[in-house]
């Protein structure tokens, strides 16, 4: 029985669903189900002690048969309506860096739970993955509320839960099979609905403008995101923010200019789609331009990578998620 028959309610989702179905999107990540085939992978991420120490539930050593069965039980727990854990698959090379999941076994409040792997800490992930988790529990799920208890020596995953906007509520005896079986007396922290959408609703919205660069032969200059940047690695259309004081069409010839060395008359510009991407950070509108006619050789002056790419290629590259739509259209327009 599936959470949603489960609750008895019907529609495309409910209060007492668990996982709407599609994968979750965030800027870098994608947090999908997990299936047997991640198995050694996750082996490999969780066979650490650094990584487990402050589980509950994992051991160590930690093998490839304890993968299988923690897949196959969760996909079980799952089915029952029980909770759901997700794999955090990096888009820029599609790896598996961790799991974050929820569990209803208390009062049906979700409880969280999320490690990484050691080589993806102090990278923002975690905090990038909670806030995603969140939104689909709030906004998608219309949970009231959720909570998650730590180890009171796990600092890094107190800081995560803080960013997120978590708050101390008390203390949690946390039993811990998998570590001999102590009860911890750990910090428990919680995020109402109500809290989690005033702080959303403080999101700022932010106006970026782009280019499809379009040559003879119908390819597109996509670019990488640059090192140190945010989503950097990710080809984007070459663009960038809007000034104050700016129109977008003023803002992409001067981008273009600056990115790529190139001259482009604001009459050359087709607006041809948008973008209106909900980042859990900002929101993103995004106009995105058609250009055909330019003067000079473009030239990647700001320590991105530059590639001209069939209509047919697009979808192959790994993108920000604002980009994956614009794809779409962007094949039908060339
Ligand atoms: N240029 C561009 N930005 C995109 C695309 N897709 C997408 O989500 N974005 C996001 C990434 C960033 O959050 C934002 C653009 O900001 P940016 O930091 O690249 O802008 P910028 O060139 O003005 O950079 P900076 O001077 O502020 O460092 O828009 C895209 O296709 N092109």
């Amino acid at each position: 029985m599936s959470g949603r028959e489960a609750s008895g309610l019907g529609g495309c989702w409910s209060a007492a669903s668990i996982w709407r179905g599609a994968p979750l999107l965030s800027a870098r990540l994608k947090l999908r189900l997990l299936t047997t085939a991640d198995a050694p992978r996750l082996a490999e991420l969780a066979n650490d002690p650094e990584v487990v120490r402050h589980t509950a539930n994992i051991p160590h050593p930690y093998t490839e048969a304890d993968a299988l069965g923690f897949i196959t039980n969760q996909d079980n727990r799952r089915l029952a309506g029980l909770g759901v854990v997700l794999g955090l698959e990096r888009s820029l090379d599609r790896h598996l860096i961790g799991c974050m999941g929820i569990g209803l076994d208390g009062d049906g409040t979700p409880e969280l739970g999320y490690w990484l792997g050691r080589a993806y800490w102090g990278e923002g992930y975690g905090t990038e993955a909670l806030r995603r988790l969140c939104r689909h529990l709030f906004a998608d799920l219309g949970y009231e509320g959720v909570w998650a208890a730590v180890h009171p020596d796990n600092t890094g995953s107190m800081r995560v839960l803080e960013k997120v906007g978590f708050i101390a509520a008390g203390r949690h005896d946390c039993a811990m099979p998998a570590r001999g079986g102590c009860i911890v007396d750990s910090p428990k922290f919680q995020l109402t609905a109500q809290d989690w959408r005033t702080h959303h609703a403080a999101r700022p919205m932010l106006l970026v403008a782009a280019a499809a660069l379009i040559d003879a032969d119908g390819r597109v200059l996509m670019a990488s995101r640059p090192p140190g940047k945010s989503m950097s690695g990710l080809w984007e259309f070459p663009g960038g923010k809007v000034q104050a004081g700016e129109t977008p069409e003023m803002a992409l010839v001067r981008e273009l200019a600056e990115e790529l060395g190139i001259d482009v008359g604001e009459s050359c510009l087709a607006a041809m789609a948008f973008a209106s991407h909900d980042y859990d950070t900002f929101h993103l509108l995004m106009p995105l331009y058609a250009i055909r006619q330019w003067r000079g050789e473009p030239q990647a002056r700001e320590g991105q990578m530059l590639k001209w790419v069939r209509a047919s290629g697009l979808a192959a590259l790994p993108m920000p998620p604002a980009d994956i739509p614009l794809v779409a259209l962007l094949r039908e327009w060339l």
